[in-house]
Formats: C-alpha cells, structure tokens, sequence
C-alpha cells in the first residue's frame, strides 16, 4: 500500500491509544495529523509520537486520505460542520459511540464511511474494534485494518446494528473486568493482604485466566468445569454467585448498555432532524 495520510479529529483517550500503537507499527508519525483545540494534549502528542498537531481543521486537510472522528457524540456536529469542506475525498471511521451511519452520511454530504467501536486496551495493543463499513469503503477494507490492526484483535460486523453488541461486550467491556478486579482486591485487603499485594492476586487471577482461556481448545465453561473440584472450595463460590444470578444480571447489566447505545444514537438522530426544520 502506497503511504497514506490520516488526521484524527479530536486528541483524546481514544486517538492518544490508538495511535500510541499506530507509530510502533508501519505508520511514520509523519503521516498522522491530530486536530485538538487543547493546545497541551497537543503538545503531548507531537512530542510522544512525533505526530503533526493542528488546533482547528483548515485546507492542509484538503491531501489527506483519511479522516478519524474521535470526539464525542455531542461534539461530533460541530466538528464535522469546521472540516466537511476538507473531508469530500476522504475516507471518514467514526469511533463515537452511537452515532449511525444514515447521521453522518447526512452531516458528511458523502457515504464513505467505516464505524469502529474500540475499547481502551487497545492502547496496549491488546484491544478489540468492531468494524462495520458502507459498499462505497469496500476498497478501504485493507488501509481500515491497517490504522487499527497493532491495537489489538479486530471483527467486522455484517450489519450495523451490531456495532451496539460490540459496545455492550467490549466497548464498555473493560470496565465491567476492573470492577471484577476491584471486587478481588476487595476480598484480598478483607483476608489481610495489603493493597498491593491484594492487587498482584487480582491482576495475575484475571490476566492468567484469560490468557489459559485464550491459548486452551477447551472453551471457558470447561476450564471452569477443571477449577470446581466435587465438594469443593470453587462450588460454594460459584454457588453463591448462581443463587445471586451472576449471569442474568451481567446480561442485564450489557442488555442496559445495548440498550443505551441505541439510545444515544437516536437521540443523536432526533437532535439533528429538528435542526433540519
Ligand atoms: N473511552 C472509551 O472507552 C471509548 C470511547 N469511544 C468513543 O470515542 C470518542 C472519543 O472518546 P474519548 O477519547 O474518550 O474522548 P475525549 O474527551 O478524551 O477526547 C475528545 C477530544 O476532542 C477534542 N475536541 C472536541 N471537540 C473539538 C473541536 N470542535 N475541535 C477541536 N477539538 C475538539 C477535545 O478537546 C478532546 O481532547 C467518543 O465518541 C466515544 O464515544 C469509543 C470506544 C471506547
Ligand atoms: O461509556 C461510553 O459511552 C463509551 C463508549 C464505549 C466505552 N465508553
């Protein structure tokens, strides 16, 4: 592939991760631009990753190949409405949580579109992006994988609505596995461990555990199936954990989430026919 540009509009947590990894991999910094009007956030990236900074869009955009939307939801329009003169050309991957494609095609002007839902390991290359793209990015499937493919695993959805799934189980995912970590740590301090050693337990627990369900053929049912001996210490636990209706309530709890994302996105939606009016 010949050497192609990209701007993230908006230098936050998720571009700070996402090109974190970008400039280890086959990106030369050179060829990454960052719009931000904090003029600190862009003073941390030119000098961590030797990117270009930007405080507002302008006509040097009008070479570039591709345009990340890294803000939030609410911060979208705006943005879109300062750069859409320079983006006709570009191929538009929107990261903000929610927003359709049927929204920003409206505010683009163009259909050239990929949305992604990250998740915050990625800034450790050990993330996952759900991937859903228009008939007019089929050509853009390989330059796609190549601005996310050093942060982590990525899956393509056949259709957009799933994008929300992606939100509920990894988008969001990791909080749900730090408060997982923080209850561990609880019960470590609780039986007399101190903070960091309680932590060490949590950490290698949860990181041991998925690295073994990772590397194993067995699925997870059957690695914890290896851990519950009969009559033994797991089976109280994970009594407990059945009478209190640990898996309906983490469906709930991601069914919330879901449920939310679509929200959001038809709030979005809502906000932006009556401007229409
Ligand atoms: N934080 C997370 O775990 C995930 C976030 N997302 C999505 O990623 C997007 C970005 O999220 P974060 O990085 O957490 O947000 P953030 O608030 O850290 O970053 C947004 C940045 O955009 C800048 N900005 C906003 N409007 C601007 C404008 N008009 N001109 C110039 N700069 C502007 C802000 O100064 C800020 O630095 C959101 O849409 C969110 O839904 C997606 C997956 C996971
Ligand atoms: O909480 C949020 O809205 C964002 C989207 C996925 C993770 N964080």
């Amino acid at each position: 592939m010949n050497r192609k540009t990209i701007v993230f509009y908006g230098g936050g947590n998720m571009a700070s991760a996402i090109i974190s990894k970008m400039v280890t991999s086959d990106w030369s910094g050179e060829d990454i631009h960052v719009i931000d009007r904090n003029t600190e956030k862009l003073e941390r990236f030119s000098k961590q990753f030797g990117v270009q900074v930007h405080d507002k869009p302008g006509s040097w955009m009008a070479q570039i190949d591709s345009v990340v939307l890294a803000v939030k939801p609410q911060q979208l329009p705006d943005a879109i409405a300062s750069a859409k003169e320079w983006m006709d050309e570009a191929l538009i991957i929107s990261i903000a949580a929610g927003v359709r494609i049927e929204d920003l095609r409206a505010m683009l002007g163009q259909n050239r579109i990929c949305r992604a839902m990250p998740n915050t390991p990625m800034k450790i290359g050990k993330g996952v992006c759900g991937l859903y793209a228009t008939a007019e990015a089929d050509e853009d499937h390989l330059f796609i994988v190549k601005v996310f493919a050093a942060c982590g695993d990525l899956i393509w959805c056949d259709k957009e609505e799933m994008l929300e799934g992606v939100t509920a189980v990894s988008g969001s995912g990791p909080a749900y596995v730090f408060r997982f970590i923080e209850a561990l740590e609880n019960a470590g301090i609780r039986y007399g461990f101190n903070e960091v050693q309680a932590r060490r337990l949590a950490i290698a627990t949860v990181l041991g555990s998925a690295e073994l369900a990772r590397q194993s053929d067995e699925p997870p049912a059957e690695l914890r199936a290896k851990v519950t001996s009969k009559g033994g210490t797991t089976y109280e636990a994970l009594k407990v954990m059945q009478e209190r209706g640990f898996m309906e309530m983490m469906q709930d709890a991601m069914d919330a989430c879901r449920r939310r994302s679509a929200e959001l996105g038809e709030a979005f939606h809502e906000n932006l026919e009556s401007k229409k009016d």
